[in-house]
């Protein structure tokens, strides 16, 4: 080792030091916040209110990503302190709803995988779990109807929301393109894939797919069939330890899905939030037009539209939207207000912090 790359390492030591003393110090700070503030550990809008400070004042060589992924991690180790955090999420283990669950919880908390989107309900209305996390979006496949479904019904209310980009990974028990005889995929992911998969694999035509219930499915069949490839997320090969032969294989780069968390607590006021509505109005011409009105005399942007059989009546329809600020803040409590006395049913699912 040269001298100059010693003293380089020394430095390292030292800082390191320094950031242990200070982790620790930050640590025992959160253990006494939890010590002295009654009710619920995890605040969503004060973990998004540290982030984005951090995220305004970082002068870098750290992207904001890579310091918002840091400083996950920093809090879910204190948050840990204060009480360990289960939480439930649609598995198997290695799906992109897990890596959902760590990009907003970090890797500090229990986590509960889930055989369906109803299981993760259960767990959190039954309290086996604190906090659940729910795919409710996809920027190409579109609404997830069992969640909004669900969410119709639930006594529960929404805490969060994360967006994350859905990157697909061909990974195997080798890197040998060559050697693959068989494809395990779920049949949404190979049609993600699918010009990546003719331009790479020439001979794709005497590929055999085999359909998976799920990415993460397809990595565990995938690991015990050695000819096999499957398509997935990269949490999965870390799971299944299988190689990863390629990396961001879809064809839509910007393929993006939202999930949802969903817990028993009302969210305070971030900053930066959203709130989540459900509502249905009679079946009359304008109706829809008259009911939304209020949105756009107290300036309130709609970020989301989407409607649902409301499964009450032939063709009639519940309309989930989702707008821009919180229901303490004047404006929105105002324009919910009207909302109420003019639609039929009017549920409101919560505010909580726009993912950042
Ligand atoms: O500020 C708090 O209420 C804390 O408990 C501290 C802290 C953190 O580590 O910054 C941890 C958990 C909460 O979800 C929010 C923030």
């Amino acid at each position: 080792m040269t001298e100059q790359l010693k003293q380089l390492r020394d430095k390292i030591d030292a800082i390191d030091n320094e950031l242990l003393k200070l982790i620790n110090a930050r640590a025992a700070l959160a253990q006494e916040i939890g010590r002295r503030k009654n009710g619920v550990t995890y605040r969503p809008e004060r973990e998004s209110q540290v982030l984005t400070r951090l995220q305004q004042s970082n002068s870098g060589p750290l992207t904001s990503e890579r310091v918002t992924q840091l400083f996950t991690e920093i809090i879910s180790a204190c948050r840990a302190m204060e009480e360990p955090l289960t939480i439930a999420y649609l598995g198997p283990q290695g799906t992109f709803s897990e890596e959902a669950v760590t990009k907003r919880f970090g890797n500090t908390v229990l986590t509960l995988a889930c055989h369906t989107i109803d299981d993760v309900f259960r767990e959190v209305e039954s309290g086996s779990a604190h906090y659940g996390v729910v795919p409710v979006e996809n920027s190409t496949e579109g609404a997830v109807g069992r969640t909004m479904d669900l969410l119709l019904q639930t006594p529960l209310t929404v805490c969060g929301e994360i967006e994350l980009a859905v990157h697909q990974y061909l990974m195997a028990q080798q890197s040998d393109l060559a050697a693959i005889q068989k494809i395990y995929s779920h049949p949404q992911s190979f049609a993600q894939c699918l010009g990546w998969l003719k331009t790479h694999l020439p001979n794709l035509q005497t590929i055999a797919r085999i359909d998976a219930a799920s990415n993460a499915d397809a990595a565990s069949r995938a690991a015990t069939d050695q000819n096999a490839a499957a398509i997935a997320g990269k949490k999965a090969a870390a799971v299944f330890g299988l190689t990863i032969c390629a990396k961001n294989i879809e064809d839509e780069p910007n393929n993006t899905t939202r999930f949802l968390v969903i817990g028993t607590q009302q969210v305070s006021v971030s900053g930066k939030d959203k709130t989540s509505i459900v509502l249905s109005t009679s079946n009359r011409p304008g109706a829809i037009h008259e009911l939304l009105a209020p949105l756009a005399r107290y300036q309130v942007s709609m970020t989301r539209l989407e409607s649902r059989p409301s499964r009450k009546g032939l063709w009639e329809y519940v309309f989930f939207i989702d707008i821009e600020g919180h229901q303490e803040n004047e404006n929105i409590a105002k324009a919910l207000e009207e909302l109420r006395s003019k639609a039929t049913f009017l549920k409101i699912l919560g505010s909580y912090p726009a993912a950042q």
